[in-house]
């Protein structure tokens, strides 16, 4: 399944790394001078006021914005290079986790599942069981399969956009405000899951305007601001700023 990719990190053992970047929204240049390095199982948070480019850098990160200027490397693609025939092998290295879920509403949770490994290419029905089984176990719901996701708290609906995230047992996971529709305790949940799975070695990337969560989760933080981004020290962070 799937062709020859090149390996997921680049000579430099990065799974992302993005030199003099450009991210942009049609004709409107959303971040500029774009540099950004990350090691497999690094936890990074993207932080920064509504529009300042958070969404699109993941969508650049996922190929759903061009990279029209400077290297880019993600997960074993060459960005510059990515065709669109590209795509479905790139988002299998990768899960993507978002704010609004995104379950179909139609099916139960299991048939949302299999409905994603077969439009990924997967045709033994045992093997589908099987790893069915194994990402809801992963998100602690394995005995949810069975329901609707209208069944589902807010919480479990993102436990499920999770597993199914996991999937393609991916070695990057982009969330983009994961917890934007969840209460606190919930939100807690979550990241405490995200952070376990990263444990495990993955890659996570987490867009957030919580920094509530990252105060209680501290990770890396680069903050998008003024069409540039920046590293942030969990001490530059101001905690007391509000949410917005
Ligand atoms: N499809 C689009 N076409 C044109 N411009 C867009 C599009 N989507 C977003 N933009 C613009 O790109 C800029 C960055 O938006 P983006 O969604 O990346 O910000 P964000 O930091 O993720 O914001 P939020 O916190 O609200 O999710 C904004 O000025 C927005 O208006």
């Amino acid at each position: 399944m799937g062709k020859e990719t090149l390996p997921v990190v680049n000579n430099n053992g990065h799974i992302i790394e993005i030199s003099d970047g450009l991210v942009r929204q049609r004709e409107h240049i959303i971040l500029r001078d774009v540099n950004i390095n990350i090691k497999p199982g690094e936890f990074v948070y993207l932080i920064g006021r509504v529009g300042s480019g958070k969404s699109s850098l993941l969508k650049t990160f996922y190929g759903d914005l061009p990279f029209p200027e400077g290297y880019g490397f993600v997960a074993g693609f060459r960005l510059k290079r990515l065709r669109n025939k590209d795509l479905p092998y790139l988002r299998r290295k990768m899960g993507i986790v978002f704010q609004d879920f995104q379950l179909l509403t139609d099916r139960n949770v299991y048939d949302n599942l299999l409905f994603v490994l077969k439009a990924t290419g997967w045709k033994d029905q045992k093997e589908m069981d099987h790893q069915v089984r194994d990402v809801l176990s992963k998100v602690d719901m394995v005995h949810k399969g069975y329901k609707m996701p209208h069944q589902l708290s807010g919480g479990e609906q993102q436990r499920i956009g999770i597993a199914r995230s996991l999937l393609n047992t991916p070695d990057l996971i982009l969330a983009d405000e994961p917890t934007g529709n969840l209460d606190p305790d919930t939100s807690d949940d979550l990241l405490e899951l995200l952070h376990a799975i990263c444990k495990e070695g993955k890659t996570v990337v987490m867009a957030t305007h919580n920094y509530g969560l990252i105060k209680k989760f501290p990770g890396r933080t680069i903050r998008c601001e003024n069409t540039r981004l920046t590293e942030s020290t969990q001490e530059e962070i101001d905690f007391d700023q509000l949410i917005e």
